[in-house]
This record gives C-alpha cells, structure tokens and sequence, in this order.
C-alpha cells in the first residue's frame, strides 16, 4: 500500500526515538512490499527555535494532509521560561485535529516483572486500556497567570464527554466487557457531569457492560492494589495523564507505554507517553520500544494494516524475552542497540 507518515521528532529524546520508529516503518515497508512515503517536520521546541512558533503552519498543513502522524515527545528546560511554550503545540495539533480520543494500552509481560516495583503476582494477565479524553478540560480551558494568583478553568461540554464514552465501551465490547469512568464526583461540577453522562449513555448503549466507578484517588490506588481486575478505564484529560505514567510502572518503565490519538476523521497522532527526558536526552540510553509500539499503533489504528503491527509486536516482545533492552528495564543496549534488534527479527 502507499501511505504518508510525517514525523515530528520535536525534542531531547523525541528525535532519538523518532529514529526507532522511522526504522521500524522501513524495516516493515521492506518486509511486506509497502510504499511509505515518510517526511519531517517542526514541532515543539526545535520549531520555536527555527521558526517561532511551537506548531507552524507549515506543518499543521503537512499533518493534515497525511495518512497518519507520528510525535516523538517535545518540551525541555530550554524553553520552560519561554513566552511560547513547546508543550502548547503539542496541545495545538490534538485540537486542530480533532484527536478526543487517546488511547494508552498498559499491557505487563512476565519477562518485564522484575523491571515493576510493583509485586510479580499482582503483575499477571494486567491488560488495561485507557481512553483519556484529550481535547477539552483543564489543559484547554482559559487560564490566567499572575505572579501572586493563577488559575485554569476546567469545562467539559456532555458532547465532548459522550464520544470518548462511545470510543470506550466500544474498545470493552471488542476486549473483556468493562468499563472503570474514573472522576472526582465528589468534589467537581465537571466530575459529576461525567457521572450522569456515563450512566445515560451506558444504560441507553451498552447494558451489556459492566460499569465501575471510581474517584480518582482511590482510582491510583486500585491500579497498583489490583491492576488486572481493570480493562477500559475512561478517564479526562489530566486524570488521564496521571494515572497513565503511573501505569507504566506497571508494564516496567515509562519506556514501554505507546499511545494513539484519534479523532472521527483524518490522520491520527501516535506518540510514546512519555516526555522529552532531558535528563538522558542525547546519551543513547532512551528506550525506543514505546516509539516502536506506537509506530505498531500507527500500523494497525491509522492505516489498517494488521497484521504489520502485529510483526512488530511480536518482534518488540521478543527482544525483551531475550533481554535485549534499554538499562530502564535492566538491559545493557543503547537505544541504537536496541532498536537494531527489534528490525533484525523483523527483516
Ligand atoms: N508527549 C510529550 O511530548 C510530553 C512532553 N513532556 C515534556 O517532557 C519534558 C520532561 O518531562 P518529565 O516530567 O521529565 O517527563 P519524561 O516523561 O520526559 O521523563 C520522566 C522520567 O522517565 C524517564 N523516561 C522517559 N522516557 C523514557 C524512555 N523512553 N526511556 C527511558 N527512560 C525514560 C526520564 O529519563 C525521566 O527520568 C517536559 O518539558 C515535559 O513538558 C512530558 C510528557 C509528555
Ligand atoms: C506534555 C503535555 C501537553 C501532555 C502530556 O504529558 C501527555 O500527553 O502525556
Ligand atoms: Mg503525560
């Protein structure tokens, strides 16, 4: 098949692990005779630097006439006390493409037990799905910055709440048939608005579902206490976030989580969920394999191509049953090094 892929590297690791993923779509594009026309362009602080702007127009165009998009993690020290910020273009992109949806699978696999603070018992079978809300709520809301006040306006519209509702009872339907809305109902308008969404949608929809709720704080209690018992966990935006990270110490490292943004039409963005890492950036230690699972996203999510993504699954997982990995999962490889054995057992 013909796809375009535009990368958008951005910053500290972005560039490194954007490497992986560029390697691992030439290394499949090879494999199963596919024609990938892959380009770059500016985002987040390098696009600051050279242009300005944290998402420039030049490549909000490039983006939107793509098949699909692929972000490596953009932001960093450098620009923490910058007029533009390169965390607004990242925010930027997933409005103006309509991403509401954005999907975090938390998946454990044995030889990654000893990687997880968490207990090995309490690590079998976890498989959780999380569908954060990704356009609306406290990252998008109007906010006011005064050096002695601030604050951030948190809205959600039931339009911007059903439709990642739907996204996520449809994912339960295809998975185990569970869906945990995790909110603060007991404090916030929002939360609450959420919980009367989550019910009327769920009883008119999908009475075939079992419905958890939970509040927040008990909900990042309950994903280390009893992870495996989670399968869909609809959540907004900074809920969302939060309890992401913290699920990634679940799998062994924030290394290991891919995401895919999607809205109901166009290009999807498939990024790691973790950040820039400036604290290892540029020393080869970044573990590409949530790079490398997102570009499986991308594969199977943004351009139908199953059994592709499923290659590369399998090829990530082998590497880490032979322990050829990044030093965050108690390997020895680089990010070079580990990238390399992924395309070996791919070409
Ligand atoms: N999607 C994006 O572009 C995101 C950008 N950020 C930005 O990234 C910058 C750094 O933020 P932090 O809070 O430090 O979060 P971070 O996710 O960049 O790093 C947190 C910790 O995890 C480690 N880590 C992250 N990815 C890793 C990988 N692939 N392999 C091995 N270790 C890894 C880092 O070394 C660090 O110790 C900030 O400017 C932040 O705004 C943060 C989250 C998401
Ligand atoms: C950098 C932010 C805009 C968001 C974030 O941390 C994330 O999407 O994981
Ligand atoms: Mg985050």
């Amino acid at each position: 098949m013909k796809a375009k892929i535009v990368l958008l590297p951005g910053d500290g690791i972005g560039p490194e692990v954007t490497q992986a993923a560029k390697a691992a779509f030439d290394a499949i594009a090879q494999r199963f005779g596919h024609d990938f026309l892959i380009s770059q362009a500016l985002m987040g602080g390098a696009a600051i630097d050279a242009t300005g702007e944290p998402l420039p127009a030049a490549t909000l165009a490039a983006c939107q006439e793509a098949d699909a998009v692929f972000l490596g993690a953009v932001g960093g020290p450098k620009w923490d006390k910058s007029e533009k910020r390169p965390e607004q273009g990242l925010l930027a992109i997933r409005k103006a493409l309509g991403l509401y949806a954005n999907l975090r699978p938390a998946v454990t696999h044995p030889a990654l037990y000893d990687a997880s603070p968490i207990k090995a018992d309490r690590l079998k079978d976890v498989d959780i799905m999380v569908a954060r809300e990704l356009t609306g709520g406290i990252y998008f809301g109007e906010k006011q910055e005064g050096s002695e006040a601030a604050w951030d306006r948190c809205a959600y519209s039931a339009e911007e709440i059903d439709r990642v509702l739907h996204q996520a009872a449809r994912l339960a339907r295809s998975r185990r048939g569970k869906v945990t809305m995790v909110d603060k109902a007991n404090v916030l308008a929002t939360s609450r608005l959420w919980r009367r969404r989550t019910e009327a949608v769920f009883a008119e929809h999908y009475p075939d579902l079992e419905l958890e709720f939970l509040l927040v704080d008990a909900a990042a209690m309950h994903l280390l206490s009893r992870p495996a018992s989670f399968d869909v966990l609809v959540t907004e935006n900074l809920f969302g976030d939060i309890l992401t990270d913290e699920a990634a110490m679940l799998v062994g490292s924030l290394g290991m989580l891919p995401s895919a943004s999607l809205g109901d039409s166009g290009p999807g963005l498939f990024e790691p969920c973790h950040g820039s890492a400036p604290d290892i950036a540029g020393q080869d230690k970044a573990n590409p394999f949530a790079a490398m699972l997102s570009a499986a996203m991308l594969l199977e999510l943004g351009l139908g191509l199953g059994e592709e993504a499923q290659v590369l699954k399998d090829a990530v997982y082998a590497c880490l049953e032979a322990r050829q990995c990044t030093a965050d999962l108690g390997g020895k490889l680089g990010t070079q090094g580990a990238t390399a054995a992924v395309l070996a057992r791919i070409l």
